[in-house]
């Protein structure tokens, strides 16, 4: 059997070398987390929490802070990443005189904390934005998710599987042996699916038309057949399986967290952009999510992403929400 393309080999057949080695070293990150995550039941350094908190005042898991350190490390090591921006800092790391820089990696190092302790599929999830060499990378931080020219994602499950884009379309690498190569090229979400995907413990807190969402969706009168149930609680986990399956992965508003609870710079932004394009779409319920230019680097935003037909008819029932 011929030996399947490396990711390297994709990226920089497809893109460029600058490109292909930034991608490379991110994997190489992802490769050393699957390592630690593997063996985690047998040392004490892995699971658990850490001690501290991040800028969000969520309690930080050790794996949080070792997914973080790993990728940080990989990236810095690369003379064209101008800054990094990650869930657990609270400030960007801009890297001082490399006037020729051109890539901004955001990322969340690891994602689906409260996962990691019972073995449940988490992952690591990054953006790419471009930057004009010499201009002021703190500001170009700020950009709405059309700047993307590259997004990933890995999903530390059964097996590990890295999801990029880089604009010309999705495609997946299975980690073997230490090398991710490639599993499926050219991916399409399903036109439509058969599950939503939502937190059903916060229905009661979030807007009454979510709850109205829902329930058509059970019984059948907002898509014409019924739909079922599938939550994970990693947002990876279940955007994998949308991705895959079709349907649709909603995280509103609620009262705890007004401003929905998913962050819009590495996980909603990352994740639209592979989303539309193998197909799917995402929005906040008004707005295209890669429109939406950001405020601060951990602002959040409600998310309805997935195939195109869910998406527009939750986004439909929104928009008339005020008139109702
Ligand atoms: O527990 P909830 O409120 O359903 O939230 C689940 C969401 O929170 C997250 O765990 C947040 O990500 P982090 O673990 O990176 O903070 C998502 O992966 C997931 O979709
Ligand atoms: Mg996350
Ligand atoms: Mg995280």
């Amino acid at each position: 059997m011929p030996m399947a393309m490396t990711l390297f080999q994709h990226v920089r057949q497809r893109h460029n070398a600058d490109l292909g080695a930034l991608i490379t070293a991110i994997a190489d990150g992802a490769a050393a987390i699957e390592a630690k995550i593997r063996t985690a039941g047998l040392a004490d350094d892995i699971l658990g929490a850490a001690g501290s908190e991040n800028i969000q005042g969520e309690e930080q898991q050790k794996l949080d802070v070792f997914a973080n350190l790993t990728l940080i490390d990989v990236m810095k090591a690369l003379p064209s990443v101008a800054a990094v921006v990650s869930e657990e800092d609270d400030e960007p790391l801009i890297f001082p005189d490399r006037p020729n820089a051109k890539f901004i990696a955001i990322f969340d190092p690891l994602d689906g904390s409260s996962n990691i302790d019972v073995n449940v599929n988490v992952g690591t999830i990054v953006s790419i934005q471009a930057v004009e060499p010499g201009s002021d990378v703190r500001a170009a931080i700020l950009q709405p998710g059309t700047a993307q020219v590259a997004a990933l994602y890995v999903n530390y499950g059964p097996s590990t599987i890295l999801v990029y884009t880089a604009g010309k379309g999705v495609h997946a690498f299975t980690l073997s042996d230490g090398e991710f190569l490639l599993s499926t090229g050219d991916m399409l979400m399903p036109e439509h699916g058969t599950y939503y995907s939502m937190n059903e413990g916060n229905i009661g807190e979030s807007l009454p038309v979510y709850a109205k969402a829902i329930g058509r969706f059970r019984d059948g009168t907002l898509m014409g057949r019924k739909y079922s149930s599938r939550y994970v609680g990693s947002f990876i986990a279940d955007f994998h399986r949308t991705l895959l399956k079709g349907g649709v992965f909603l995280y509103p508003p609620t009262k705890k967290a007004p401003n929905g609870k998913l962050r819009l710079l590495y996980e909603a932004n990352p994740l639209s952009f592979i989303a539309e394009q193998a197909g799917g779409a995402a929005s906040n319920g008004r707005y295209r999510i890669l429109e939406i230019t950001p405020t601060e680097p951990h602002m959040r935003t409600p998310l309805i992403i997935g195939s195109q037909s869910e998406v527009s008819a939750i986004g439909g029932m929104i928009t008339i929400t005020p008139r109702e």
